[in-house]
């Protein structure tokens, strides 16, 4: 007997990108469950980054399809996402570099506001309470991301490690089902990485996360489930000690012969890995 899995939050199935003549992502089927935390990892120009654009919708595939909770994904803007419980952090942080950290928080929490945020931030909204309560919830995150004491600074004028937080405030606040990492070691060092392996693995008990990250040993750690692409095709998915003990992991880490690969959309070999270290990026 088949049985549907209503208890996939997100699944992607057979998804294809190309670029022209490029295969991006080559039939990738992927599926996120509610509390898992699952890792997006491969040498450079696997697929990763476009994997990711396609899961939180920026991208719509050549071909496959992707489920939110069985249905469509519910579109491609970060607010569209946000209401239907999807929240995603950026590489470039994206956060607003005229509006404080607290408004920047209170725009994460737009999905908890009937009038949009936005409205009550700029103060055209009518709900007073709503506002305060949204301002509250901004607090609260920005307490337990650590970071509260800089609420009415400019993101600018903050560490990166600081503003990392901020972001990973701003995408919690609306308390999403997904969280979608996009890289969120880069430029950290080794004592932020350790906090943040933390961090994800607490994200885990009230929400699901896909991470996309080089930093190897931070996606072992934290990880239930690791998909490995290489030239756009899955080749490997497990547990973190069955994607480690793969033979074609290690390979495509280490670099396969181009003539190899020469059928599988043109791309150069594989470079030396940039995946197994641990220590700050960028
Ligand atoms: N917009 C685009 N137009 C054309 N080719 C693209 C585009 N985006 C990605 N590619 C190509 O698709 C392939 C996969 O790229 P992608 O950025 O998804 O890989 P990645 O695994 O994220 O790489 P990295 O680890 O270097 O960030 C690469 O060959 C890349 O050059």
């Amino acid at each position: 007997m088949t049985t549907t899995a209503p208890e996939h939050l997100l699944r992607a199935d057979g998804v294809t990108v190309r670029f022209g003549g490029l295969t991006a992502l080559d039939d990738v089927g992927l599926q996120v469950e509610p509390g898992s935390v699952v890792g997006l990892i491969g040498p450079n120009g696997a697929g990763k980054t476009t994997l990711f654009n396609v899961l939180s919708g920026v991208l719509r595939p050549t071909g496959g399809t992707i489920s939110w909770k069985g249905a469509p994904p519910p579109g491609k803007r970060t607010h569209h996402l946000a209401r239907a419980g999807i929240a995603r952090t950026f590489q470039g942080l994206n956060l607003f570099p005229m509006m404080s950290v607290l408004g920047n928080v209170m725009v994460g929490a737009d999905r908890l506001a009937r009038g949009g945020a936005f409205s009550l931030i700029s103060g055209l909204g009518r709900h007073h309470r709503e506002e305060r309560e949204l301002r509250e919830r901004a607090m609260a995150a920005l307490e337990r991301f650590g970071v509260a004491e800089h609420a009415l600074r400019l993101p600018g004028t903050l560490p990166y490690g600081v503003q990392k937080q901020v972001a990973l405030a701003r995408a919690c606040v609306g308390e999403p089902e997904l969280l979608l990492l996009d890289e969120p070691a880069s430029g950290l060092s080794g004592q932020q990485m350790d906090t943040l392996a933390k961090q994800i693995r607490g994200f885990s008990q009230d929400m699901a996360v896909v991470l996309v990250e080089h930093h190897m040993d931070l996606v072992m750690e934290v990880c239930d489930h690791i998909v490995v692409l290489n030239f756009g095709k899955v080749i490997a998915s497990g547990t973190p000690s069955q994607v480690r003990a793969d033979p074609a992991v290690t390979q495509a880490y280490l670099g396969t012969p181009a003539s190899e690969e020469a059928s599988g959309g043109g791309r150069a070999a594989v470079e030396p890995t940039h995946g197994n270290g641990n220590g700050a990026a960028g």
